[in-house]
């Protein structure tokens, strides 16, 4: 990582709810799997963007492609999975929801069942640890892979759902939203829904998607991966926007993954703005801490620098977060409580 976040924001209790599993791979976790397997000739350089670096969100895309050649293994997940969940602990995260496509590599003999136990076994690990962050999972369609695929994924997801002790809470929608066609997907993200699991999708990522968006705003989601495109300022529309509001569906919002990704121009154009200033539940995340070169703490004093916020709004922008996770009641009370617990040090 290239910055120190300041010590306000690094104590800060945080809650994380838009990490993708192997996006959040720190360059130190990086050079062990390199060492692990050599004959690749995989270069770190390879698999993060550093400072005031740019990629086309194509060219992010091909990096995700990089790290899954060195993460195709139980034992690369298991370490992969604590690593990231000890990060995020160690960055004053108290909730987490980490999501994943499962997947299939043939050659190793890992299977999509297999990959999903290893990393609820990873979240179980860190508990033992006695971590102080409560981790949940979403199992992730990549969107590429068609409706079948999708389907399969969402019976998968399900089981679990009913197996896990409500580690696995929800279904996220996510990869190169320049591929493949949401509406087909509807059956499989209906399903999703029906029976009990939470929906977070990305949504509007890239400009004119606005048929899709609509689609997909229709279920309603429980929440939105970045919805960069969805206002009219940008090349949405006011009846995408009245939808989000309408339905109160919360935005996961990632500063620098959006710059660096090359969907918005610079800090102060981020659509953060346009949402914070209707009072609409945003969520600051980080989206891909290891390729992006970031953390959450960076990310709040980002926002915080850019948007001229106090450290109260700071504070209530982390605390309201809580309402927005896809736990049950009861953790969202636990985390309150700890927030106030915590209030005084951090602002001491
Ligand atoms: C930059 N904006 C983004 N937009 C859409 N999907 C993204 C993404 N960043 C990551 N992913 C999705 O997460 C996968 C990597 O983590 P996992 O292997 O699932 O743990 C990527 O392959 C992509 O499907
Ligand atoms: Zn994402």
């Amino acid at each position: 990582m290239e910055n120190e976040a300041d010590v306000f924001y690094r104590q800060l209790p945080k809650v994380e709810l838009h990490a993708h599993l192997n996006g959040s791979v720190s360059s130190h976790t990086i050079e062990k799997l390199i060492d692990r397997k050599p004959h690749l000739n995989i270069e770190h350089n390879m698999t993060a963007i550093g400072k005031g670096q740019r990629r086309t969100l194509d060219e992010c895309f091909q990096v995700f492609k990089v790290i899954h050649q060195l993460v195709d293994t139980e034992e690369d997940i298991l370490m992969v999975a604590t690593d990231v969940i000890r990060e995020f602990a160690a960055d004053s995260v108290k909730y987490l929801e980490l999501r994943s496509t499962p997947r299939e590599e043939k050659h190793t003999g890992l299977t999509k069942r297999r990959y999903i136990e290893t990393v609820i076994r990873a979240i179980q690990l860190c508990k033992e640890e006695g971590l102080d962050i409560d981790v949940r999972f979403l199992v992730a369609i990549d969107r590429r892979n068609g409706p079948q695929v999708a389907m399969e994924t969402v019976e998968l997801a399900e089981e679990f759902l009913l197996s896990s002790n409500g580690l696995v809470v929800g279904l996220d929608l996510s990869g190169d939203p320049t591929v493949g066609d949401g509406k087909s997907l509807l059956p499989a993200l209906e399903r999703a829904k029906n029976c009990g699991l939470k929906l977070s999708l990305h949504l509007s990522e890239v400009p004119s998607q606005l048929e899709e968006s609509d689609l997909l705003l229709n279920l309603p989601p429980d929440r939105i991966g970045h919805g960069t495109f969805l206002h009219p300022e940008v090349g949405g529309s006011q009846i995408l926007v009245d939808k989000v509001l309408k339905n109160n569906i919360p935005l996961e919002l990632c500063l620098t993954s959006n710059i660096k990704g090359q969907t918005v121009p610079c800090y102060s154009k981020h659509h953060f703005k346009y949402w914070y200033q209707l009072g609409h539940p945003s969520v600051i995340c980080t989206d891909d801490k290891g390729v992006f070169s970031t953390d959450l703490s960076q990310e709040y004093q980002l926002a915080a620098s850019t948007f001229g916020l106090s450290r109260e709004a700071v504070w209530k922008l982390s605390q309201q977060a809580i309402d927005c996770i896809f736990a049950p009641e009861a953790v969202k009370q636990q985390l309150k409580q700890k927030w106030t617990d915590l209030q005084p040090q951090v602002f001491q």
